[in-house]
Formats: C-alpha cells, structure tokens, sequence
C-alpha cells in the first residue's frame, strides 16, 4: 500500500485486556452503586484499556479536524445544496462563524480545517490546511471515485494531520468532515462494509423530498453494481470505489490516533463510515474510538452497530462538521474524571454491601 499507511495500521493494538480488567474493578470500588454510571462507566474503562493505563488520562486538550472535500456524484443530484457551500464553509469555519466553531470554542478544543479534496481553490487562511489530493472525487455511480493514488494519498493526509495534532500536545482527536453529496458516499461505504441494504443506510442528508430519497438510493445501488468487484477485492478497493476523500483522511485520522492510543470521538454517518474503512483496514482501530453521538442518518446506526459502538448523546442531529463528537467531549471527561478523583468505600470509609 504505502509504509507510512502499512506501519500505521501494524502498529494498532487492541485495548490491554489487563487494564481493560483492572479499570472495571477500580470502577466497582468506587463510592457509588456499582454500575449507577451506566454508560460512563464503559466509557472510562474502554479509555483506560486503550491508553494502557487505569485510571485513563484527562482526553484534553481536544483538537478537532474538518476534512474537506467535494464529490463527483454531485451531478446526480443527490443533494439540494450547491456544491460550492463545501468551500464557503470552509472559509465560514476558518472565520469561526459555523456551528463547530461555537461547540469547539465552547468545548475549549481547537480546530483545523484541512483541503484534502475540495473542487475550487480556496483563498489561504489561518488555520488551513491545503492537501488537495484531487478537485473532488469522481461520480462512483459511474465508476471508481479514487485512483489507488488518490485514496492512499487521502488516507497519509489523515495520519500526518493526527500526528501533527498529538506531536502539539492534543490528548482526544476529533473527526468532522465538510463535503457536499457525502452521505451518498456514507450510505456506499455503510451498505458495502456491512452488506446493507441502500434502502435502510440512505437517508435525506441535508434535507431531501420523497422523489430525491428514491433517486439518492438508486444511486447508491447503482454505485455498488458498478463498482462490485472493486468492493469485493478488499478494504482499501472498497473504500476507493465509493468513498470520499474526506472519508480516506478521516479513516487514516482515527488510524493514527489507535496507533498512537489517543482516543478518537467519532461524528456522525461520515465519520461513522470512515471508521468502518479505519476498522476494516486494522480491526483494534475500534478499541480507541468513541462513539460521540448517534446521527438521525439511519446508515449510522447500521455502522455504529457493525463497530460495535454505543454512542453517547442522540439529539437528532443531522450535521456533521464534527458537532455531534464536540458534544460528547464534555461527558467523555466527566467519565474519566469519575475514575480518577471518586474515593473508593475503602478510603472514605463507606460500608460497601457487597464486601
Ligand atoms: C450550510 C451547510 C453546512 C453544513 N455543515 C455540514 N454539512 C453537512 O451536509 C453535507 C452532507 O449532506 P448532503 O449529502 O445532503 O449534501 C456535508 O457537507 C456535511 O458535512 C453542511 C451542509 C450545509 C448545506
Ligand atoms: O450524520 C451526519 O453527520 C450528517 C447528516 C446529514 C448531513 N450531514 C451530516
């Protein structure tokens, strides 16, 4: 494929399966009922097993990337927007005017926007990021959209950008994304890694009627016909056939964080069929990622399911960009902090029924 792709997926382990032990008992003789923290407390134990270390690091400082890119099936007409709103978000997120600048600053984490795909130029700006592996990807109702280039070009710009962001001192990666037409492209990858139906994993995107919903799921069938061998042949094929460029960056993105064992907070369906790619390429992948939300996208739930994830918050949204992650960030760190201040019965000297 490529050594820096090869050595990044050799070097994803598994949760440690003694810490993973280990922060579960600690977790039982905390000063509350055992299991009164439900979720949170699976959440704490999944970030100790995959830092390696009970209790798991504070996951801060967050830094959340917003992978850019256009897509080729545009010309369907899969999506009520114009194709050049992905580059004026671009520019809206760089002035900090979208909604995941308003979570990220409320969040306290920072946030990089990088071009890994977008069809115009862009104007420089702080905070940009210009990889532009292609001027979006090709239509992959037609075809492949990616070359083996291009999306092994797409996957080294999201392992150089997560490496970038933990070498500057980021403890929790976050994935968002920004691509006209993507939940097509989510809806493909979701039906070819989890052998869905397109009629349950398309869904209305950014807004469509009835008549654009049967289109959008024909388009998706028809994308699996074409590229069928291609899907067949492997996860990085598949991933070349019907994906996005972004989805490429976001899957080397929570790549590097597993190999690195920084927890990454998934968004919603884009980063949710990136991380079936990321998981499909190195299957550990999953043990150091969170599931930040459940997006009103039904193809996320199919992914979600198929990695095995439980997502934190189901608030309807239906965003991306990363918000639903950034949301989750806070309860993330509620999880970890419970693990490393709460006394045990021991120490507090509260009667525990079961010892
Ligand atoms: C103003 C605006 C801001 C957004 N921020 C994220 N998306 C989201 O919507 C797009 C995917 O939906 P579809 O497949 O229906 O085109 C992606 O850009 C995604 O990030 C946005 C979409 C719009 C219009
Ligand atoms: O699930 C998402 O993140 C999503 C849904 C619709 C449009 N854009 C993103």
């Amino acid at each position: 494929m490529s050594p820096l792709l090869d050595a990044t997926i050799a070097a994803v382990r598994p949760a440690d399966p003694a810490v993973l032990a280990e922060a579960a008992a600690h977790q039982d003789r905390l000063t509350k009922p055992r299991g009164s923290l439900g979720v949170l407390e699976e959440v704490a134990v999944r970030l100790a097993g995959s830092a390696g270390v009970s209790p798991p690091p504070m996951p801060v400082p967050a830094a959340l990337a917003i992978f850019a890119a256009d897509h080729g099936v545009y010309v369907r007409g899969v999506s009520p927007w114009p194709q050049e709103v992905t580059g004026q978000m671009v520019a809206n997120f760089l002035a900090g005017g979208a909604v995941a600048n308003a979570f990220a600053a409320q969040m306290g984490a920072s946030v990089t926007v990088v071009d890994v795909g977008v069809a115009g130029d862009l104007p420089p700006g702080d905070g940009l990021l210009v990889r532009k592996v292609a001027r979006g990807t090709a239509d992959l109702s037609r075809g492949p959209a990616m070359t083996r280039e291009q999306v092994v070009a797409a996957l080294e710009t999201g392992i150089a950008v997560a490496a970038d962001l933990l070498a500057a001192g980021a403890r929790c990666l976050v994935a968002g994304d920004m691509g006209i037409a993507n939940t097509t492209a989510s809806a493909a990858l979701i039906c070819a890694y989890c052998d869905a139906d397109p009629e349950g994993a398309t869904g209305r995107g950014t807004g469509i009627d009835d008549e654009t919903h049967t289109h959008k799921i024909d388009i998706v069938r028809e994308a699996l016909a074409v590229n069928r061998s291609l899907c067949e042949a492997g996860p990085l094929d598949t991933l070349r056939a019907v994906g996005g460029l972004e989805h490429a960056a976001i899957a080397g993105f929570i790549l590097k964080a597993a190999a690195s064992r920084v927890p990454v907070i998934l968004d919603g369906v884009i980063a949710g069929a990136a991380a079936l790619a990321a998981a499909a390429l190195a299957p550990a992948a999953v043990d150091h990622c969170v599931a930040g939300h459940r997006s009103a996208e039904p193809g996320h739930r199919l992914a979600l399911d198929h990695l095995g994830l439980r997502p934190l918050v189901d608030l309807e949204l239906r965003l991306g960009e990363g918000t639903g992650a950034l949301l989750a960030h806070p309860l993330v760190c509620a999880a970890v902090r419970v693990m490393q201040d709460v006394a045990t019965f021991d120490a507090a000297g509260v009667t525990d029924k079961e010892a």
